[in-house]
């Protein structure tokens, strides 16, 4: 089994991460705060991505990354590997996202003197209170949507990047920087787009249960939401998701595609 896809899955996706950050914090004051977490994460995640994928394709199509530029993949095969990659990366990443979301919505940090202590102490006091309070589960809670979400959201992804780099680049040969850049970018915004509404399901879905619990499950969440906030409830989030999305999966794949020609 090809193992180049996952390390450079790993390092690419770090290398997108440092750069979304910001955006993924921008409610905080420090900007960088947190990095250490999410860049751990990363590489579980974003490896099985790239290598689940990589070899999802292998198994479809009989042909390794550096043969696929003579002979592209179908956009049926490419979907079916990206969906399989999301679905498998969509269970890495839920302990991750859960510890994440629960971090960001706490609003106490900087609390003054007096007022509450906030609940978790940082990422791993945080995945221990769960652990201890719920059970392994526990770290699980919203999974489930962030699967839906994910795997048809990265066949989608998939299906963008290399319809982009198929369009602009001449038969036979690799794509330009440029063209990378832009596919990624494009790749990134596409994907966000179709994930957002059950973006918004799978973060309400992880922070329900932490004094009562509010939803009695997924279906229930999204019911109670649009009732409550209407429609447009399903676009929360969706500009600054698309904002993050470009710069973060343009370097992405920049450097994906970097590290494998340079290996091989
Ligand atoms: C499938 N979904 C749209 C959720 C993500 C697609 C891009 C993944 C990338 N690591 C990022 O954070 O942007």
């Amino acid at each position: 089994m090809p193992v180049e896809e996952f390390v450079a899955g790993w390092i690419s996706g770090a290398a997108g991460l440092v750069l979304g950050h910001p955006f993924d914090t921008v409610k905080l004051l420090g900007f960088f705060k947190g990095m250490s977490f999410p860049i751990a994460s990363i590489a579980v995640v974003n490896s099985v991505l790239f290598g689940v994928y990589s070899n999802a394709l292998l198994l479809l199509t009989a042909t390794s990354h550096q043969e696929r530029r003579a002979q592209p993949p179908s956009y049926m095969h490419i979907f079916l590997a990206g969906c399989t990659g999301g679905f498998l990366q969509a269970y890495c990443l839920a302990p991750f996202d859960l510890i994440k979301v629960r971090l960001q919505n706490q609003t106490e940090p900087r609390a003054q003197p007096g007022s509450p202590r906030p609940r978790y102490k940082g990422p791993m006091h945080c995945a221990a209170s769960i652990f201890q309070e719920e059970g392994p589960r526990g770290l699980f809670r919203g999974a489930w949507a962030l699967t839906l979400r994910d795997t048809p959201t990265m066949g989608i992804y998939f299906i963008t990047y290399e319809g982009l780099c198929h369009q602009y680049t001449p038969e036979g040969q690799n794509p330009s920087s440029a063209t990378v850049l832009v596919a990624g970018g494009f790749a990134g915004i596409a994907s966000w787009v179709a994930a957002t509404p059950l973006d918004v399901i799978k973060s309400r879905m992880q922070m329900d249960g932490l004094r009562y619990k509010v939803y009695r499950g997924m279906l229930d969440c999204m019911v109670s939401s649009v009732r409550q906030e209407g429609l447009g409830v399903f676009f929360r989030g969706l500009t600054i998701n698309s904002a993050r999305a470009f710069p973060v999966n343009a370097v992405t794949f920049l450097s994906y595609e970097y590290l494998l020609r340079w290996w091989g």
